[in-house]
């Protein structure tokens, strides 16, 4: 039985049908990348499973024991956390505050200092508010609020958008420490490379389908592949 198991859910904005029939699933220390083109439902499918939006049809299960239709807080208690596209950080606190707000209802939180050690620029910004963080420094945080709780597996929306290339090469360093110390990763990027250098299978969405599936190995090996069934490059 994998940890998260995603089965044929179906999932609507009102009349507007986006997931059809979508599965997928991840196994426990597994990171698992989800590509495809703007619009091919990957935001969707992180939102569904993180309770946001509910399936219309279909189950979602961890640890074989059903989540869909709970609400994204129970979601949460179980063991899933969702690091958003758009970061979702309080500017009006600082990186502490932050980061003891989302440990406050964690089961088993990490201390703060671990969260540190993964991100020392996080430690030296610690008095800062969220809103005078660089857009790396709020993505550290905003993963660094999700490692905090400790949670059975993260979903990472877009993670390296719109940041420098340094900073990117080291929060994929990070990612890369997170997934070889057995961290459970869903990560949906547009940097392909990025997301391959870290991810251990691939599934390809296209207008809500799933329609590739394989390790991330093997489509380093043939990325022309990636490219014909979704229009994804490796250097895209
Ligand atoms: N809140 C919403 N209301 C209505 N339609 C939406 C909403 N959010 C997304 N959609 C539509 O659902 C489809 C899937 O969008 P989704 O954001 O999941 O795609 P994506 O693969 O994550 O792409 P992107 O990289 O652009 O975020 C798109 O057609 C989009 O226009």
């Amino acid at each position: 039985m994998s940890l998260l198991e995603v089965e044929r859910i179906n999932a609507l904005y009102g009349d507007s049908h986006v997931l059809f029939d979508l599965s997928i699933h991840v196994n426990e220390k597994e990171v698992v990348a989800l590509l495809g083109r703007n619009g091919a439902g990957k935001t969707t499918t992180l939102r569904t499973i993180m309770g946001v939006l509910s399936p219309r049809s279909g189950e979602i299960r961890l640890d074989g024991k059903p989540i869909s239709g709970l609400p994204p807080s129970a979601i949460a208690r179980v063991g899933v956390q969702l690091v958003p596209e758009e970061r979702a950080i309080f500017g009006g606190l600082t990186v502490e505050e932050n980061l003891r707000l989302a440990a406050l209802t964690a089961p088993k939180p990490w201390p703060l200092d671990r969260v540190y050690e993964v991100f020392p620029r996080l430690k030296e910004r610690r008095t800062s508010r969220g809103r005078t963080l660089s857009g790396g420094e709020q993505q550290m945080l905003s993963i660094g609020r999700a490692l905090i709780r400790d949670p059975r597996i993260i979903l990472m929306d877009e993670p390296f958008e719109g940041l420098a290339p340094l900073i990117v090469r080291d929060l994929v360093n990070v990612s890369r420490a997170l997934a070889a110390e057995g961290r459970t990763m869903i990560v949906v990027e547009q940097n392909v490379a990025a997301a391959l250098s870290f991810a251990d299978r691939v599934y390809g969405l296209n207008n809500g389908h799933v329609v590739y599936e394989g390790s991330a190995k093997e489509l380093q090996a043939e990325p022309e592949r990636m490219a014909s069934f979704i229009g994804v490059g490796l250097h895209g």
